[in-house]
């Protein structure tokens, strides 16, 4: 994305806020509390997986880039409709690396808040997790594959919900609608 590109963009009209990190951060969770608190759409990233990423996760294999690559291109043309139809949106996505964030960073308008927690928190925040197809053995796959940003908000897990809401609402409104780079 360049800066004149940039430049081209309406500030506050459309806008995509992706909630990234790995199973069991909260991604889900906060994402929904966010879009009510924000009166905005939520996406569940989830919902994209091709049948055969699930069942791979169901398995407790991991996915590679070249099945996340589909997945991310489907979620990826959702934010160009979103922007396009000027939908204010936060997007759960897990988001893993960096290259997987530059797929899905079209413009300026699209940003990306990393929850971030301890391995002992999110084991057992997904063991207690009911009725998911991801239950907690693919974390340390997750966090081996996870690539920490350069770039956006990194919010610690280790809070209530609605301070982790406050947080980004308060970033939000301090950042407008400034460029971000996708790393
Ligand atoms: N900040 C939090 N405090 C306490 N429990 C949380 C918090 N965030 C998420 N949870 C719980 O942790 C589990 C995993 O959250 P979830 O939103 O499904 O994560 P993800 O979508 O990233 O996999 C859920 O049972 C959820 O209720
Ligand atoms: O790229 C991936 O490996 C997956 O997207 C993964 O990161 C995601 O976390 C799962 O889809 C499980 O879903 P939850 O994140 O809701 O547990």
């Amino acid at each position: 994305m360049t800066t004149e590109a940039c430049s081209r963009q309406p500030i506050n009209r459309g806008r995509v806020i992706i909630l990234c990190g790995v199973s069991g951060s909260g991604k889900s969770t906060v994402g929904q509390a966010l879009a009510k608190r924000l009166g905005w759409h939520f996406i569940e990233g989830d919902s994209f997986h091709p049948h055969t990423n699930i069942a791979k996760m169901q398995r407790n294999e991991p996915l590679n880039d070249s099945d996340r690559e589909p997945w991310l291109y489907r979620l990826r043309d959702e934010i160009k409709n979103c922007l396009a139809q000027e939908n204010q949106t936060v997007l759960a996505c897990s988001a893993l690396k960096a290259r997987y964030r530059a797929i899905l960073c079209l413009d300026c308008r699209v940003n990306f808040v990393f929850l971030i927690g301890k391995h002992d928190l999110l084991r057992q925040r997904l063991t207690q997790r009911a009725q998911h197809f991801m239950g907690p053995d693919l974390l340390n796959s997750q966090l081996d594959t996870l690539e920490l940003p350069q770039h956006g908000l990194i919010v610690d897990i280790n809070q209530p919900v609605p301070v982790i809401v406050e947080l980004i609402v308060s970033w939000l409104a301090s950042k407008k609608n400034g460029c971000q780079r996708p790393g």
